[in-house]
């Protein structure tokens, strides 16, 4: 919590003056914003008794925490800033610099690590922008490129194991640095015993985390049990048992043994001995690091060898996590992070100071109480989704749990139908959107598909709003016919001023939802004709209780995922163009399967302009599969990243599937665009791997 003291002195005198002091406060500006209702309301307190003359008034004004989602919302408008100013030069470049620094020091980030990466990305744009080879991007490419590389220098502040490559070992896939997951920090090995002890604080969720983590192993198949240590708090041991009876995960502890050595190595050796395949070790904490804790933590530690020892941090930690992990590392050398309550009003910061003051890297992140609530954590997305960019692979992770759970069949029949060339319908965008609402509290998945979670944060952000408002998406669903279930959707408009159902190219474009530049000059040069909705819309709307324009936003999200499913997935796709399949035997897509946001004569710009290299790539056998791969790995190939970032649009274009309607919805073009360079072709192709059941690109 950031104390802000503040002394007004109000002079005895006349009531101006007071007024005066009391509008600077409360005026427009930076320091209105800084002004939460309880200051407001101390100073409505404090002025009401200095109408009854107080000579002077000492005010202490508790800041709101900046949280996590805050520091996201900051870095955005620092970022829309950029967009704003005409050209892109040094003193531009100096105040996004400065707001992004000051959001990242109000969230507790360690100083020196802000200043570290204030001049490392202010040395590295200036190199760029100075380049003489670079002299005629534009100022919109010089843009993308400063933003480009502050997200960079946000993801590599989460990612100790940033610059490295890993190799994922079943795939034999490459990692990209920021995509690194909890598998590439530690995986267990089947059939063998895998010890796993947690340390950290009291209080900072280790016994919650415990059971979330023996949850999630057990979810994914292996034999999981938990050992209780703690024999320092009482009713520890009762805790866990709590925890572990409801996810259903044997334990161990003793209410008489005091000795928590001795109870966590009898506890292994008895769960090793019922070849448990993952033992997860749970020791006591304290109010603060003590000697004492240090030395318990060294001699369990030797007791039951662990494979992976894990730190858990309290997100409200602040600035004292910077001594406090190193003090932990060197009694407890623990290899990975979990990072505690995300989900409050926590800022974070703190613990990604952790992160980097110990080489550190974050497995997973806490995101509420219940057993559920753990995240694995990749940097890249984890970046992603603060800036309001959605998080696929978050996306992903939850679809293959909901998997995991059954409904697999349904969607690889779905997934069958559209391959076969069959529509995406209303009625299997029914179905994908009660799945997602399956899947958990809905203002975390929402926020994971990228344009969605802008969409329902203007429902009022949280789960009731965003559950309200897609649960007004299954009614709208619920009123339709059988006909218009299965439908496209088209026969919910028609052009204006004709009775006709607009024909199938131009209603495309009269209701597309792309906002890319080329997009826009396109709609310039040919008016669109314009569509508007038939009877059909207004009864559905009556029907469900909603209004056209909620019918219309309806079928707007339906008619993106459509597009992108069809396109990308179909018989004919441009994905399957794009892997030598069914339409185009090693051919780059042909301007039929343009895709989403492109015109022909980008995809002809972007194929001429593709370095020589990987069109050398491209034309050997197997080289389209090796480049998708390395892409959809988020790992753009040096030549790619460069045409990206050089505006083409073309990868660009992939992005903006979802991009755009984020920046439709959101007003951040922007967004889009940079989201494209962060590889939003491996990004879509990610989607649609969740989408339709987690089968569909190969690898
Ligand atoms: N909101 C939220 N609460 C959490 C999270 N993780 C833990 N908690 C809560 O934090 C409190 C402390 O968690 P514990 O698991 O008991 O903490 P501990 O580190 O085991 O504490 P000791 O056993 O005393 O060392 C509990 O009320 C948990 O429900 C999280 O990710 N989000």
């Amino acid at each position: 919590m950031l104390d802000l003291w503040v002394n007004i002195d109000i002079e005895r005198g006349p009531r101006d003056e007071c007024h005066r002091q009391w509008s600077s406060f409360t005026g427009s500006g930076p320091r209105k914003r800084l002004c939460n209702s309880s200051l407001l309301r101390r100073l409505s307190h404090h002025r009401h008794h200095h109408q009854q003359q107080l000579p002077t008034l000492l005010y202490s004004v508790s800041l709101p925490d900046m949280v996590l989602s805050d520091l996201g919302r900051r870095i955005n408008t620092a970022f829309q800033d950029l967009s704003k100013v005409p050209t892109v030069d040094a003193a531009s470049i100096d105040q996004l610099l400065k707001s992004v620094c000051n959001a990242l020091i109000e969230a507790d980030v360690n100083v020196k690590l802000v200043a570290n990466l204030r001049s490392q990305v202010k040395s590295q744009v200036t190199a760029l922008l100075n380049d003489k080879a670079n002299a005629n991007w534009s100022d919109a490419q010089r843009r993308q490129r400063v933003q480009k590389a502050v997200f960079d220098h946000l993801v590599a502040l989460v990612d100790p194991l940033h610059g490295q490559t890993k190799t994922d070992d079943e795939s034999g896939a490459v990692v990209a640095s920021g995509n690194a997951g909890p598998g590439d920090i530690f995986k267990p090995k089947k059939g063998k015993p895998n010890v796993i002890m947690f340390v950290g604080l009291q209080g900072s969720g280790k016994t919650t985390s415990c059971t979330k983590l023996a949850l999630y192993y057990q979810k994914r198949g292996f034999k999981t049990g938990l050992v209780c240590a703690d024999t320092f708090r009482a009713g520890a041991f009762d805790q866990l048992k709590q925890n572990a009876s409801k996810i259903n995960v044997p334990f161990y502890g003793s209410y008489t043994e005091t000795d928590p050595v001795a109870i966590s190595a009898a506890g292994v050796a008895s769960f090793k001995q019922n070849r448990f395949e993952v033992i997860i070790v749970d020791t006591s904490g304290r109010h603060k690091q003590e000697q004492e804790l240090f030395d318990e933590m060294r001699e369990i530690d030797a007791a039951v060898t662990p494979d992976l020892t894990i730190m858990v941090l309290d997100a409200n930690i602040g600035q004292a996590a910077e001594a406090q992990s190193r003090a932990f590392k060197e009694a407890a050398g623990y290899g990975a992070i979990i990072v505690t309550k995300l989900d409050g009003h926590a800022k974070g910061g703190g613990a990604i100071s952790a992160v980097a003051a110990t080489k550190t890297p974050i497995m997973f992140i806490g995101t509420g109480e219940h057993a559920a609530d753990l995240e694995p954590f990749r940097a890249q997305p984890f970046i992603s989704k603060l800036l309001g960019m959605g998080d696929i692979t978050g996306l992903m992770d939850k679809m293959e749990e909901m998997q995991m759970n059954g409904g697999q069949e349904r969607q690889q029949e779905m997934l069958k139908k559209i391959g076969e060339g069959g529509v995406f319908s209303i009625r299997d965008w029914r179905e994908q959107l009660s799945n997602i609402m399956g899947m958990g509290p809905l203002s975390k998945i929402a926020g994971m598909i990228p344009g969605m979670g802008q969409m329902l944060s203007g429902a009022g952000g949280d789960d009731e709003a965003a559950g309200g408002k897609m649960k007004r998406m299954m009614f709208i669903t619920d009123a339709m016919t059988a006909e218009e279930l299965d439908s496209d959707g088209r026969l919910f408009y028609v052009p204006i001023r004709s009775k006709k159902p607009p024909v199938a190219d131009t209603k495309e474009v009269a209701i597309a939802e792309s906002s890319t530049a080329a997009e826009k000059s396109k709609k310039k040069k040919k008016p669109q004709p314009k569509v508007r909705m038939t009877a059909r819309a207004r009864r559905v709307a009556r029907g469900s209780g909603t209004s056209v324009k909620e019918v219309e936003e309806f079928l707007m999200q339906y008619r993106m995922v459509g597009k992108m499913i069809n396109r990308f997935g179909g018989k004919d796709g441009w994905l399957k163009q794009m892997q030598g399949g069914a339409g185009g035997k090693g051919k780059m897509p042909t301007p039929g399967m343009l895709p989403p946001g492109m015109s022909r004569e980008q995809v002809m710009q972007m194929q001429n302009a593709l370095p020589p290299e990987i069109k050398a790539q491209l034309r050997q056998p197997g080289g389209r599969e090796k480049l998708m791969q390395q892409i959809q790995s988020g790992n753009m190939p040096e030549g790619l990243a460069g045409l990206a970032g050089g505006g083409m649009g073309g990868l660009g274009g992939l992005a903006n599937m979802f991009g755009g309607a984020g920046g439709g919805a959101g007003g951040m073009p922007d967004m889009s665009q940079l989201m494209s360079q962060m590889g939003g072709m491996g990004g879509m192709m990610n989607m649609m791997k969740g989408m339709m059941g987690g089968g569909a690109p190969p690898r």
